[in-house]
């Protein structure tokens, strides 16, 4: 059968899906889409996967795709990140029999994705995603699809949005951000440019960014006239949104630890979901918050869980009329509601009151921070300075190391030929000469054995048989060598 393309694909096989479920990487995994299928969503995405890891790795694949179906998951959208068209089709085709289309992210725009060479950071390389997406259109059976981030300018985010759709692209997800707009930067996305893609090309279009309610996504699909629209952060914080509910936090978490049940995945993940869920509620019984993040297993997640519900139902009961919420709370802390993210000022008051998390908004936060200082620090060093603020990454603070004369290398610094390790064994072992820097003996060992043969009658007749000296110390020198 011919492969469905354009509308026909997203009529026929995604069933026209509205509502979409974003990738998430940890977190949308096969639970969590299945929640969200039960509460509205028609379409998911699995989390990107790394196109060269897959290719490589029968575990990564059975962990992160194989052993993570159901049938009640489709239709279902794998994504990868590559920047190798033969590698990227090669994941493709390992993945293809398992879900409706393949993604590619061109829209990742952390630390991460800018060392990988991936994601948003290709967004200038169209001559490679031109190939990348041609090869994959040709070679798969499931359509190829892309999901992008804006630039600045629309014209050019239109010219770019067309190259794809040329190139094969048969669905564009539009994230309304430009690549430097992320973490505490996020700011709002622009349906302008979306808009204008939407009119400028004839495969259809979801909006991603700037979703938490279901009248947004009414609003976003009015404004932009796009297909579908995609939720990350807004389905986290509430997987009813697409049912337009707020449904009690407890409840969400009961039925998302029941399908972990039958579904695993890490308890980190289940972990990262319920800081997310809860956020609100945390803030007001911060004690839960420390037991959820040393809770080590699912039944002490669900305990975790119990309680909550059982401080919140207390907390309704005990609400006086007119009372107003502490600390700038939302009125109903205990219900699935949007998370705003806070501004660069906000995020450091907010970084000092609530420490780490433990979880996901902690590592998305690090990771998210790259932009600011992206070239300086890298995300272990925004680890370090976020348990230690006074630690500094003044590279003219760091040790000086004396270079090895030979390589550049740091130099060992009792080394008597100012080397390295490497290059002062190499140099010790020619000149059979010793550096007790490095605790290399070979003139030492070599007397020595010389000192031992010249007491053993026999050895110093087998040598006398020998052709010279310069033979001898070659043999000596392999017996050293081996020793060492
Ligand atoms: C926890 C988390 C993980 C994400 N992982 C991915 C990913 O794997 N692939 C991707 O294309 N985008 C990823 N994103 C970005 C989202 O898909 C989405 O583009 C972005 O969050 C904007 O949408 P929103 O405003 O609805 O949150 C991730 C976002 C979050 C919050």
């Amino acid at each position: 059968m011919p492969k469905l393309q354009g509308f026909e694909f997203w009529r026929n096989t995604l069933r026209g899906a509205h509502y979409v479920v974003a990738p998430m990487v940890d977190q949308s995994e096969l639970a969590w889409r299945l929640l969200s299928r039960r509460h509205g969503a028609q379409l998911c995405y699995t989390p990107m996967l790394h196109a060269q890891v897959f290719v490589r790795d029968a575990n990564y694949r059975k962990e992160n795709l194989y052993c993570d179906v159901c049938p009640e998951d489709r239709p279902l959208i794998v994504q990868f990140c590559a920047n190798d068209p033969e590698v990227f089709v090669q994941a493709a085709l390992l993945a293809q029999d398992y879900c409706e289309a393949i993604d590619l992210n061109l829209g990742c725009p952390q630390m991460i994705a800018k060392r990988g060479h991936y994601g948003a950071f290709l967004q200038e390389e169209w001559a490679l995603l031109q190939k990348m997406i041609l090869l994959a259109h040709e070679k798969l059976s499931v359509p190829i699809t892309c999901k992008i981030r804006v630039f600045p300018e629309i014209d050019k985010t239109v010219k770019y949005a067309q190259l794809l759709e040329k190139a094969g692209c048969q669905l564009l997800t539009v994230h309304g951000r430009t690549k430097e707009q992320k973490g505490s930067l996020a700011g709002v996305a622009s349906w302008e440019h979306i808009k204008a893609v939407r009119k400028a090309v004839s495969i259809p279009v979801f909006a991603n960014g700037n979703i938490q309610y279901l009248s947004d996504v009414e609003e976003c699909m009015q404004k932009t006239g796009v297909h579908g629209v995609m939720s990350a952060e807004g389905n986290l914080h509430n997987p009813a949104l697409f049912e337009g509910r707020n449904p009690v936090v407890w409840e969400m978490t009961e039925e998302y630890l029941e399908i972990v049940h039958q579904y695993p995945c890490p308890l980190s993940y289940v972990r990262a979901h319920l800081f997310k869920l809860w956020h609100h509620t945390l803030q007001v019984y911060q004690q839960l918050r420390e037991e959820l993040a040393k809770a080590k297993t699912l039944k002490g997640i669900a305990d975790v869980n119990r309680d909550l519900k059982l401080r919140c139902q207390e907390e309704i009961a005990n609400q006086k009329e007119g009372e107003e919420p502490k600390g700038g709370l939302p009125f109903f802390h205990w219900i699935c509601q949007p998370y705003i993210r806070p501004g660069p000022k906000e995020l450091c008051k907010e970084n000092r009151t609530s420490g780490s998390e433990g979880g996901m908004r902690g590592k998305r936060a690090l990771e998210d921070e790259d932009d600011g200082n992206s070239d300086t620090l890298s995300k272990n060093k925004q680890k370090k300075k976020l348990r230690n603020p006074n630690k500094r990454f003044d590279p003219s603070l760091k040790p000086k190391y004396a270079k090895c004369d030979h390589c550049g290398n740091p130099k060992g610094n009792k080394c008597v030929f100012n080397l390295c390790r490497g290059c002062c064994k190499k140099r010790a072992f020619k000149e059979i000469a010793d550096c007790p820097g490095h605790g290399l003996l070979f003139k030492t060992k070599y007397e020595k054995s010389l000192l031992w043969k010249s007491g053993q009658p026999e050895m110093q007749k087998i040598e006398r048989t020998q052709k010279g000296d310069v033979e001898e110390t070659a043999g000596l020198k392999e017996g050293i060598d081996t020793v060492l």
